[in-house]
């Protein structure tokens, strides 16, 4: 018989199972953060031909595997008496996925394995390992339940985090901190003004410090208020610093590292006239943006703030640091940050702070905040301040001003907020960001 032509067609590939493109996805997203050390937003905003559902799952999945990587790596450790062998990224991280679904997110666990399996199979290095995936994410799926009983949030801390937070607030409260970090946080809103009319209308609540909380709230872009204006996104605690400035009506106000503006846009919003400085470029582009929706006017700044000239009447240094009290929205950090970023960032930390005196005017107030956990870029970068430099004294914040939450207070009248420190039966609207701030004035 003549074959035709059209015979020798090659067959149209048949499309991927689905679920894979999304499990795919999350692969990727897990290796750019841990592998090529990306931060996770930055890896989000890369285009791919997913739909919008299998995004939105792809960037659950990664969240939460990297959220609890200490743990999934501890539980596969057990299972894997010879480790896996090095060289082959894709069967670590396909295996990660799977236990992910598995001990984490509503997932039927047949599907977990057989997509995990799948993706080991497309993985030319990895696919001899496809029968050893299946019998131990198999295994895990069967022992479930013993295995969350077992659990203990500190494994999902990377060794140095874990030793250096007991170090700093003891092991119950660290325990604490990371019981609340493995759970994806709320969403909270600072708002320009009526919080309570705001939280009513997107079914939210108000915060005890005056931000606007919702739970799974969907898309942003899409929640009333958003267009015209009318709020920000910003951590309850977040939302502290810039408050305690007190009054800024009329005051020449500086935000010395403003961008993306979260801060800018409360004082703007408070009446200060700020200038929003930052030495990123790209980072003051989203500035400018946000304070187009908000419709608040600000003089923004290209610079370094090192270099900075000019008298103000109060400061704002939300100085960079590691984002160690961050980890619930952004749990990459956990696997991005190390003890050496700590180091580095104290001494820009302490070189931004020499400035403060200088840009001062006398009897001016600033407020220094990070959103760090580590003493070094808190506590300790205050008190090495107040001692080498004459002009500035402390000026003890008083639990009144933050609606009476007398323990984020030190001792010494400082701002120290834990992720722990708001509680709440349902895990998904418990918690807050870990901030630092201190106040101080500059001498008459
Ligand atoms: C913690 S973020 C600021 C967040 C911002 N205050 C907010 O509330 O949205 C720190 C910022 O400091 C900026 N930065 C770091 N060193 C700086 C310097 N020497 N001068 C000016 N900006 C600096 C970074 O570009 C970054 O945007």
């Amino acid at each position: 018989m003549v074959k035709r032509f059209h015979d020798h067609k090659p067959k149209p590939k048949p499309p991927p199972p689905a679920g894979l493109p999304a499990r795919r996805r999350a692969c990727e997203l897990i290796e750019a953060v841990t592998l090529r050390r990306r931060p996770l937003d930055e890896a989000l905003d890369e285009p791919t031909d997913l739909d919008q559902a299998d995004r939105a799952l792809a960037r659950k999945i990664a969240a939460t595997a990297l959220r609890r990587l200490g743990t999934i790596e501890k539980v596969l450790a057990e299972r894997l008496a010879k480790g896996l062998p090095d060289g082959l990224p894709r069967l670590k991280t396909a295996m990660v996925v799977g236990v992910c679904q598995i001990l984490f997110l509503d997932v039927p666990d047949y599907a977990a394995v057989d997509l995990a399996v799948r993706m080991v199979e497309a993985d030319k290095k990895a696919k001899g390992f496809a029968g050893l995936t299946n019998a131990v994410l198999r295994g895990i799926g069967r022992d479930k339940a013993e295995i969350l009983e077992g659990l203990d949030p500190l494994d999902d801390l990377p060794p140095w985090m874990r030793e250096r937070w007991i170090a700093a607030y003891g092991i119950d409260t660290t325990r604490a901190i990371a019981a609340i970090q493995a759970v994806e946080p709320p969403l909270d809103l600072t708002v320009k003004a009526d919080a309570a009319g705001w939280a009513d209308k997107l079914g939210g609540s108000v915060t005890p410090t005056g931000s606007v909380r919702l739970s799974a709230p969907g898309a942003i872009t899409e929640l009333a208020g958003f267009a015209e204006g009318e709020w920000w996104v910003q951590d309850a605690a977040a939302a502290i610093p810039a408050r305690l400035l007190g009054n800024v009506a009329g005051l020449t106000v500086a935000d010395l590292c403003a961008a993306p503006g979260g801060k800018t846009a409360q004082l703007a919003a408070g009446g200060a006239k700020v200038t929003a400085v930052d030495r990123s470029a790209r980072r003051l582009e989203r500035l400018t943006a946000n304070m187009e929706r908000l419709h608040l006017d600000v003089t923004v700044l290209a610079a370094d703030a090192l270099e900075l000239p000019g008298i103000f009447d109060a400061i704002l240094l939300d100085a960079p640091c590691s984002a160690t009290g961050t980890v619930r929205g952004h749990p990459d950090v956990m696997h991005l940050k190390s003890m050496t970023d700590v180091e580095g960032l104290g001494r820009q930390q302490a070189r931004l702070l020499d400035r403060l005196s200088s840009l001062l005017k006398p009897g001016g107030r600033a407020v220094y905040c990070t959103c760090s956990l580590e003493p070094e870029e808190g506590e300790r970068q205050i008190e090495a301040l107040l001692a080498r430099d004459p002009l500035m004294v402390l000026d003890p914040i008083r639990a009144d001003e933050i609606a009476g939450i007398a323990d984020v207070i030190t001792p010494a009248g400082m701002v120290r907020t834990l992720p722990s420190h708001w509680p709440a039966s349902d895990p998904a609207i418990a918690g807050l960001d870990g901030f630092f701030a201190a106040r101080l004035i500059r001498r008459p």
